[in-house]
């Protein structure tokens, strides 16, 4: 009993959230066709499950198409049959493509920056493809505020990345639905669901400075539990006459 209830907050919360985020950025109008990029991760799979519930209520009308895209040359074990049973038992249709990037082509460039260059050319692609003008990414509200910490501390600039991006060359709209929603709901709602980890067998991947951020983070909620609202509010409060 004691925990239905504790599930039913967590899902009336992560809803909520996701509904609020939705409705404060213009993420989703009537006639949307979005495409999900679902990585295989538990913010992906929490998108897919959310929104897929969302697109059967009346209002706004919208529909939805799951896309994972294979980088070849990076030994990441996607269980595609999981990610199109998982997709399909929620009634999204799944669809997957291959692609690559030859590391030694650009040096100027990371592995990084081409593998998530090339993923998004194909994600473009893929929702172009199936008719959608709308690309919906599994980002959260500790991801915007951790690229937010990472972009002040070493690119000097404030920026992050936006709930919503129009990307008028494309004709193209990307989305971040879940941008209020926090980190620890969804991991929390992933044990609940028993949603399957994926493995990640990246020979490049050391983001250590997205895991700094987010011990830095942490230690600012520490110090105030309010401090990721503070943050957040700070990005819709530039007093740019009290600015250098
Ligand atoms: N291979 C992929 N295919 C389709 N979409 C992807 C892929 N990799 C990432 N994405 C999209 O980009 C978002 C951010 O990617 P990132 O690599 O930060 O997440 P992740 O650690 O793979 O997993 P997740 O965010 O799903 O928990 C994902 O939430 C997903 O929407």
């Amino acid at each position: 009993m004691k925990k239905n209830t504790e599930e039913m907050r967590l899902l009336k919360r992560v809803r909520t959230r996701l509904m609020k985020g939705i409705c404060q950025y213009g993420l989703i109008e009537d006639g949307d066709r979005i495409l999900i990029g679902l990585s295989g991760g538990k913010d992906s799979l929490a998108l897919l499950e959310l929104l897929a519930e969302r697109s059967r209520i009346y209002k706004p009308k919208f529909s939805v198409v799951a896309a994972h895209v294979v980088m070849k040359n990076i030994a990441y074990e996607s269980d595609l049959g999981y990610l199109k049973a998982f997709a399909e038992e929620r009634g999204v249709p799944f669809v997957c493509e291959e692609t690559s990037f030859d590391p030694s082509t650009d040096s100027r460039k990371s592995p990084c920056f081409l593998c998530s260059w090339n993923r998004r050319k194909a994600l473009f692609t893929l929702a172009k493809e199936h008719g959608c003008n709308k690309i919906a990414l599994g980002h959260h509200m500790d991801d915007i505020l951790e690229t937010l910490l990472m972009n002040m501390t070493f690119q000097g600039a404030f920026s992050t990345m936006p709930p919503r991006l129009e990307m008028r060359k494309f004709d193209m709209t990307v989305i971040r639905p879940l941008c209020l929603v926090h980190e620890s709901d969804l991991k929390e709602l992933s044990a609940l669901r028993g949603y399957r980890k994926q493995m990640k067998n990246c020979p490049y991947e050391r983001d250590s400075h997205r895991s700094d951020m987010k011990e830095v983070l942490r230690r600012l909620e520490e110090m105030n539990p309010e401090a990721r609202y503070s943050l957040w509010g700070s990005m819709g409060n530039v007093q740019e006459d009290l600015l250098p």
